[in-house]
């Protein structure tokens, strides 16, 4: 039975993660290594329970009780007697691999340790511990508490009791699965991502404007976001490093990632969350 739940990384995806498990009832230890980032995270999973209470999907007087459920910290050492830990910090491996060394000396034995990782091979994550056969990719979608797919990715590892507690645990949450093998970007993001990253191609070569290309996928394919406007929303350096993951992973040339998403990741215009992407916030 998974109780309570480490997530780390108090991010967009890492605060979604721990709203969905708080409103199931989970507890949770959110971990960051920023008291700033800890404290946006809380604020936003409160905004977002409200927004949810709005639509009747939550009951209001429910919200105190679900913050109660979310203990922030900035000490790993927080999560030792977690069920289970969810990493969700900034998509980069050599971060990823330095958490999950870390957690495989922090966290209970028998726990299962699961990253929500967009890109990164869960066979490469789990070679750094010494529990392979509980390390599992559990890929939640932005906004986490709005879209209802999780992809599940097994390494090689992987045993059936985690991918049978991990898909427990995606129905406990009210969410669908996927199952994807353990190859770069697996389901979503191997489509996806190419497909934001030719949008910023086409703006580079000038194809078109910003807005009609949103405009022009909006109205033209039903989507309910325009490819830049979605990389906005992800982050501009989770797409560059989604893109370069599949570039070196499969060392095609069609993964190369679009020149003008280098320099603006370079520039710090990281979307949304930095204020400014393709588009001013
Ligand atoms: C990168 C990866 O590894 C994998 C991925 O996640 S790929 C990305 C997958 N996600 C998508 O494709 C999202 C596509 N967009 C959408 O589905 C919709 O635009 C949306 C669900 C995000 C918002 O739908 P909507 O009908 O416009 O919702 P609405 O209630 O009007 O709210 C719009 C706003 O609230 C946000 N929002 C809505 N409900 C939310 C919730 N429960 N939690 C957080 N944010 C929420 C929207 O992002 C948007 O943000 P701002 O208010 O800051 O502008
Ligand atoms: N954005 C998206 O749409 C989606 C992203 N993902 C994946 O989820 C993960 C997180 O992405 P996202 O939430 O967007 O990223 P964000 O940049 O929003 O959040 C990353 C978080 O990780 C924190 N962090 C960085 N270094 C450390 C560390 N050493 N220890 C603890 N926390 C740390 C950051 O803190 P600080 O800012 O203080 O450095 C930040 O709070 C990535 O692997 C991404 O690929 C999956 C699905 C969708």
């Amino acid at each position: 039975m998974i109780k309570k739940v480490g997530v780390l990384g108090a991010g967009q995806m890492g605060s979604g993660i721990a709203h969905v498990l708080a409103v199931q009832e989970i507890e949770v230890v959110l971990f960051d290594i920023a008291e700033d980032q800890l404290a946006k995270a809380v604020a936003g999973i409160e905004k977002n329970l409200e927004r949810q209470a709005k639509k009747g999907e939550v009951d209001s007087a429910s919200i105190p009780a679900i913050l109660k459920r979310i203990h922030t910290t900035k000490v790993m050492g927080d999560l030792s007697d977690c069920d289970m830990a969810i990493e969700a910090v900034t998509e980069r491996e050599t971060l990823k691999l330095d958490i999950f060394r870390q957690l495989d000396g922090i966290v209970k034995k028998g726990a299962i340790l699961a990253s929500n990782t967009s890109s990164i091979p869960i066979t490469r994550i789990a070679a750094v511990t010494g529990r392979p056969d509980k390390v599992i990719g559990m890929h939640f979608m932005n906004p986490v508490p709005v879209m209802k797919l999780v992809e599940v990715i097994r390494g090689l590892a992987t045993s059936d009791e985690t991918f049978d507690a991990t898909a427990a645990l995606v129905a406990k949450l009210g969410k669908e699965m996927a199952v994807s093998a353990d190859y770069p970007g697996f389901i979503v993001n191997r489509i996806l991502i190419p497909m934001i990253n030719e949008a910023a191609f086409a703006l580079f070569e000038g194809v078109a404007t910003v807005e009609d290309i949103d405009k022009a996928m909006k109205l033209g394919t039903n989507q309910p976001m325009g490819p830049l406007t979605l990389a906005d929303f992800i982050g501009l350096d989770t797409c560059l490093a989604i893109m370069n993951v599949l570039y070196e992973g499969f060392k095609d040339t069609k993964y190369r990632p679009c020149p003008l998403l280098v320099k603006m990741v370079e520039a710090g215009y990281l979307g949304k969350k930095a204020g400014r992407g393709f588009y001013t916030y």
